[in-house]
């Protein structure tokens, strides 16, 4: 499992670690972690300028003790000081000892146009608010020279803790980062601005505390959790999913549902709706009913919303499942004007799963302030309405309502914002809540499973042929723990 520690969390932690260690250990651990990943990246090149953006902070301290290293290797290292009379006093003496040079930020832009490489050590974790000015000049010049950007801990004018980016900020090839993962290098719109990111030890893991505050599932992880079939099951102990999408406007979102439901590792799938034809038709293994989802037999998890409409019988469909005591998910059309008393009472756990718009109006804010403070809103989510909420979208995030750390999605591609490709992921989302997997494990790696799909069905993916990617994706994962 990945790990991420808010700003707060690490500087104690580092509190901890520097008290048992000589000064400047840690800074020159980090220093050192840099200068390889910028070696790493000029090899190769007929010749090496570094140009450091340094802040008058230790960000900029790291960025030219690593010049100093860099300077030392042979590169030539020009330093660009934000503010002279504050630069990290001992690494700029040490850049300077290594023969590198110092220039104002007016120097910048003729210092740029010949760099192979810009290291930016304006702000890292004492970053706060959009970028001052002078400091959002220079990341605009950086951006329209054009050359790879190494970014010291976190590309500067992101938020650390939430993701946001307010104003301009520097967009990094390479991320740097020291001791662990922040979360703003895990959620856009910050983490677009990250590129690659590469953790450097500094010794800081005993330090941190066992609870992270965002988590990202790894492989091993989610082969752990996949459900698998044993000698004594049969396909009700596997677990059975019924789906209630679709309407005779929409019967493509009840036929994609299913298809996801399909790939969820449950023994059966019970569909109870108008689209009837449609999904027997398409997929004959479901087993069809049109009457209300109760009268549909027994499940052990129920999909609600893809594809139903917005009448009084939607309504009516919406009212049947939430009554259900099994695990519910809600998707779509479900989750309009859905009532957080009503999620609330009810008895066995539910899943939400909005897109931003659909979030936005869940918490009845607009749609592009979930987009900018997407951990925040899927939180409150979580906390509104006592459901384990899964915010869709450029990064797709999980919160349990019992709070603990937010998991986000590693997998996934800009290609899945496809028409269905979101009815997909409910169903399959059901399915695995349906074998038993906890909603938190269950939302998590559905999308974990979705994102890959995504990215492993022939370019341009369909809602369609994601599904069809999705047994492939199940192999790979489940080698992946066999030895
Ligand atoms: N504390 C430690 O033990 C270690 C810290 N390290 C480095 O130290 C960094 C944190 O250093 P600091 O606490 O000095 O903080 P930073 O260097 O990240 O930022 C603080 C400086 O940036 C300026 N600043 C803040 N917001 C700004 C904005 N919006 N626009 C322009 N300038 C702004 C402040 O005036 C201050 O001078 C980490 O990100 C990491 O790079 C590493 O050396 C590893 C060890
Ligand atoms: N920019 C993006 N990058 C990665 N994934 C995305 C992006 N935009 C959307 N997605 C994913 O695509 C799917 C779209 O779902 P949704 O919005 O419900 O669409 P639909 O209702 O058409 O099925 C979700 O899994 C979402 O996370
Ligand atoms: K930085």
């Amino acid at each position: 499992m990945r790990t991420a520690y808010r700003v707060e969390t690490v500087r104690t932690a580092e509190r901890a670690l520097m008290a048992r260690l000589p000064e400047g250990t840690l800074m020159a651990r980090a220093a050192a972690g840099l200068a390889a990943a910028c070696a790493d990246l000029l090899r190769g090149g007929r010749s090496r300028r570094v140009v450091l953006l340094v802040g008058s902070g230790d960000n900029g301290g790291d960025a030219l003790y690593a010049g100093a290293r860099l300077a030392r290797r042979g590169a030539g290292v020009t330093a660009v000081l934000l503010s002279p009379d504050r630069a990290h006093p001992g690494g700029l003496a040490a850049l300077r000892a290594a023969g590198g040079r110092v220039a104002a930020p007016d120097e910048a832009a003729a210092a740029l146009a010949r760099a192979d490489l810009v290291v930016d050590g304006i702000t890292g974790i004492g970053g706060r608010g959009g970028l001052r000015p002078e400091a959002a000049e220079l990341a605009r010049l950086v951006h329209a020279a054009g050359t790879p950007v190494v970014a010291v801990d976190l590309p500067s004018g992101v938020d650390p803790d939430t993701g946001e980016v307010r104003g301009e900020a520097v967009r990094a090839a390479l991320t740097v980062t020291f001791g662990t993962h922040k979360p703003g290098l895990l959620v856009d719109p910050a983490a677009e601005h990250a590129g690659e990111v590469r953790l450097v030890d500094i010794g800081l893991g005993p330090e941190l505390p066992a609870t992270p505050d965002l988590t990202a599932l790894e492989p091993a992880d989610v082969a752990a959790l996949l459900p698998r079939p044993t000698g004594e099951s049969d396909k009700y102990r596997r677990g059975v999913i019924g789906i209630a999408a679709g309407s005779p406007r929409y019967p493509g979102a009840a036929v994609l549902a299913v298809g996801g439901a399909l790939h969820g590792g449950a023994g059966a799938v019970r569909y109870a709706g108008p689209a009837d034809a449609a999904v027997i038709a398409r997929y004959p293994e479901t087993l069809v009913s049109t009457g209300l989802p109760h009268q549909a037999g027994r499940v052990q998890a129920w999909v609600v919303g893809p594809g139903i409409g917005d009448d009084p019988q939607a309504r009516e469909r919406v009212a049947d499942v939430l009554d259900a005591d099994v695990p519910v998910l809600v998707d779509a059309d479900g989750l309009r004007g859905l009532d957080p008393d009503r999620i609330r009472a009810r008895t066995a756990p539910t899943v939400l799963t909005p897109h931003a718009g659909e979030a936005a109006a869940l918490l009845g804010t607009a749609r592009d302030r979930v987009e900018a403070a997407r951990l925040t809103a899927v939180r409150e989510l979580a906390e509104r309405f006592g459901a384990v909420a899964l915010l869709k979208g450029s990064t797709t995030l999980v919160a349990d309502p019992a709070g603990g750390p937010v998991r986000v999605n590693p997998t996934g591609t800009p290609w899945l914002a496809t028409a269905g490709s979101g009815d997909v992921l409910s169903g399959l989302i059901g399915a695995l809540l349906a074998t038993g997997l906890t909603p938190l494990d269950a939302a998590s790696t559905g999308a974990y499973l979705h994102g890959l799909a995504g990215s492993h069905a022939p370019t341009p993916p369909s809602a369609s042929t994601v599904t069809e990617a999705l047994p492939a994706v199940w192999r790979a994962l489940l080698d992946h723990r066999t030895p």
